[in-house]
């Protein structure tokens, strides 16, 4: 396997995502070993342990550093590796994985071990946001200000263990009876608007494989906001309901604009950065300064994923 011989790569393996998911790693792996392609395998021990290794491999050589995780786990990689020349691959063993299923990753391991294999690369562009506190932080797929970063705020892990996206449904329920939907002022560089909950999305998809954005597109640096206008559990209940339908682009008043830069103030108010726990308003979201390579595509590990 010539392709795999070229490619130094390090995966990195947070056994804290999804729900047992080390039998489908060590079926990922299994495939990589049996087409000769050479791997590292490094596990996480804590949170930012993903972004410190990738960092370090990538000043160490490394040229595709895998994410085998969920979407918190890519955003570690993608800031570990940011301004680096080292790719990232992603192994999808996280709860909802929408930035696997946003860039048509498969979710079988030994597929997902085949697309790996082909080396190949695209460009998308990840988020930064820059907090009142000034902290700052990348995210890959999306950053939410309200209602679901309230949920992932409060969030059981050991349910989201347990019961994996059945624990999000169970957590929505029950902010929906303790949430005060406190008012979100949200500034574009043409003016400011209300909403009582805000979702900045680089892609189209939210919680898995359902529409929010029809018109985001992860190979532009710009993003959409989702704005909501809904103010208490009756609406809120009526977006989650429209979610897996697919409709909620099309609910009445939720607008969605496009933007390369936003502001979203509200005192105090949760913010969830490809659903982990990320910060407090106020919060400032631009695109980052550099593109993210991404393995992608065709060739090699297309031909291999025929054969998986
Ligand atoms: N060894 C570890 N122990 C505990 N937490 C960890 C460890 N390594 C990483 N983490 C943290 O685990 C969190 C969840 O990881 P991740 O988002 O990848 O999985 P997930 O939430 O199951 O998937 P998804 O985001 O796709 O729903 C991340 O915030 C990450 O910082």
């Amino acid at each position: 396997m010539g392709d795999c011989d070229k490619i130094g790569m390090l995966i990195i393996y947070n056994p804290a995502a999804g729900q047992r998911r080390r039998q489908r790693l060590n079926r990922a792996l299994a495939w990589l070993d049996r087409h000769g392609c050479t791997h590292a395998v490094a596990e996480t021990t804590h949170p930012g342990h993903a972004a410190a290794l990738a960092r370090t491999a990538a000043a160490a050589g490394a040229t595709l550093v895998v994410a085998a995780g969920g979407d918190g786990t890519i955003a570690e990689v993608a800031a570990g590796l940011d301004g680096s020349g080292a790719a990232m691959g992603v192994l999808p063993l996280g709860t909802a994985n929408v930035f696997a299923w946003e860039l048509g990753i498969p979710i079988r391991p030994e597929a997902a071990a085949a697309l790996l294999a082909t080396g190949r690369t695209a460009c998308v562009h990840p988020g930064v946001a820059r907090f009142g506190d000034g902290s700052v932080r990348l995210f890959v797929q999306m950053l939410g200000a309200g209602f679901d970063a309230a949920v992932v705020e409060a969030l059981d892990l050991g349910l989201k263990r347990r019961f994996g996206r059945g624990a999000y449904v169970w957590g929505a329920m029950r902010q929906l009876r303790r949430y005060g939907f406190p008012p979100l002022r949200v500034v574009f560089a043409d003016g400011a608007v209300a909403a009582r909950s805000v979702i900045v999305t680089k892609g189209r998809f939210y919680a898995g494989r359902h529409l929010l954005a029809p018109a985001a597109a992860m190979a532009r640096p710009s993003f959409q906001v989702a704005l909501f206008p809904g103010a208490g559990p009756l609406a809120t209940a009526a977006y989650g309901a429209a979610l897996p339908l697919n409709l909620l682009p099309h609910m009445p008043g939720v607008v969605l604009r496009r933007a390369d830069w936003v502001r979203i103030e509200g005192d105090g108010v949760a913010v969830q950065a490809d659903g982990d726990p990320a910060g407090r308003l106020p919060v400032e979201v631009a695109t980052a300064a550099a593109p993210l390579r991404v393995v992608l595509g065709t060739g090699l590990g297309e031909r291999l994923l025929a054969a998986a």
